[in-house]
This record gives structure tokens, sequence and C-alpha cells, in this order.
């Protein structure tokens, strides 16, 4: 069954866990942002861990060096999974997954600004990451053209592990779950949404229909 993950796009930690205390009911993991983190800094995924202990709370670092180190800062802080970007080297990568062993805890790669990323998702999940993101971020989405369309198909044929993200919503989940992905990541369709529990509600819905 395809996850759901909601991506908190937000800048303040009080935000952050009202907006996960109202989707948790229905949410599988819940994503600290990359501009949350810088925000707040590592105590917003502790207080995120010590808010949801029965959460999977994932630290999008999105590091692109020092993978070993990163990942301790994350670990320590309480996160269960961190991302590492894709494009960088092989290295930084295997240190972000040594570091996981340790703590029994995951790496996943984020493939944002990488140009054949199925190729690179089935490269790096040799290098022992959980799943790997296919990933438009919120400028490449911002793109006239852009459309999911496109991480859907590559989810379809990647044969490996992975995650879709960038305009996962509810016109696009169904697609989103057909294509085998192992976790679907919604960001604005729930942060943004009017009311946030309906629509992470509906999104699950959506993935846990026949
Ligand atoms: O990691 C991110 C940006 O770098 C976003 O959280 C991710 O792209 C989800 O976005 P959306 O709001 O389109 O669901």
């Amino acid at each position: 069954m395809t996850k759901l993950q909601v991506a908190i796009d937000l800048l303040k930690t009080a935000d952050a866990i009202a907006l996960a205390t109202k989707v948790a009911p229905y949410i599988d993991i819940i994503e600290l942002g990359t501009p949350l983190i810088k925000s707040e800094g590592l105590s917003v995924i502790t207080a995120m861990k010590e808010a949801f202990p029965d959460k999977k709370v994932f630290a999008d670092f999105k590091t692109a060096d020092a993978g070993a180190l990163e990942a301790e800062m994350a670990f320590q802080a309480g996160a269960d999974y961190i991302t590492i970007l894709g494009a960088t080297g092989d290295a930084t990568i295997s240190g972000a997954v040594e570091a996981a062993k340790k703590y029994n805890r995951a790496v996943v790669v984020d493939t944002i600004g990488v140009k054949d990323r199925v190729k690179r998702a089935q490269e790096v999940i040799k290098l022992g990451v959980e799943f790997v993101e296919l990933h438009a971020g919120l400028d490449e989405q911002a793109d006239p053209g852009y459309s999911i369309q496109v991480l859907i198909d590559e989810a379809s044929r990647a044969g490996v592990p992975v995650s879709i993200a960038g305009g996962v919503n509810l016109k696009s989940i169904e697609a989103v779950k057909k294509s085998g992905a192992t976790v679907a990541v919604a960001g604005a369709a729930i942060y943004g949404a009017e009311d946030p529990a309906a629509a992470a509600k509906a999104l699950k819905e959506a993935l846990l229909a026949d």
C-alpha cells in the first residue's frame, strides 16, 4: 500500500505541530520541509518526534556534502529519515547510510535537479537507501508546462522503491498509487487546504481504495 507523507513547508514549529495534529490520523510520515528546518533548527525535529512518537519523522535536509555528519545530526535530533541529494557523490550518500545503520534509521535520496532520475534511483538504491524521492521541487513545478505525469511515468518504470513529490493532490493521487510508488508526498495540497484534515483524509482514502 502506498504510504502518505505530509510535507510541512511552513516556517514555525508551533504551526508545524498544529498542522500535524490535525492531519496525523491520516498520515504515515511527517516531513519537516527544508525551509522549516532552516528556520527553526534541529529543535523542530525533536519537538515533532516528541509530539508524535508513533509517526515517522522525515527531515528534509537535502544534504549535498558531509553525509555522515548531517545524518548523525538529524538522527540524534529524533529523525527517522534524512534526505541526501542524488546529485551529489556516492560517498556522501554512503556516509549517511552508515550513520543510518548505526541509529537504525533510514536514508532517502532526493532526485531534485537530477537529469535522469530513474537511472540515478537505480544506482543509489544499491548504496542501501530505503527509497528514492522522484521530486520536482517548487521552482520546477512553477515552470510552464510542468506535469506530475512525468514523475508518475518514471515511478512506473523505476523498478526500485520510490516516492513521488511535486504536485501530489486529489487529482493525481490515483495515478500516483497506480504507478506503484511506495510513498505519495503531499505538501501544498494539505497545508494549503482550507481544511487540512479533510484534505489528508481524502488523500488517504484514495490510497486505501480498491
Ligand atoms: O520538498 C519540497 C520542496 O523542495 C516540497 O515539500 C515537495 O516538493 C512537496 O511539494 P508539494 O507542495 O507540491 O506537494
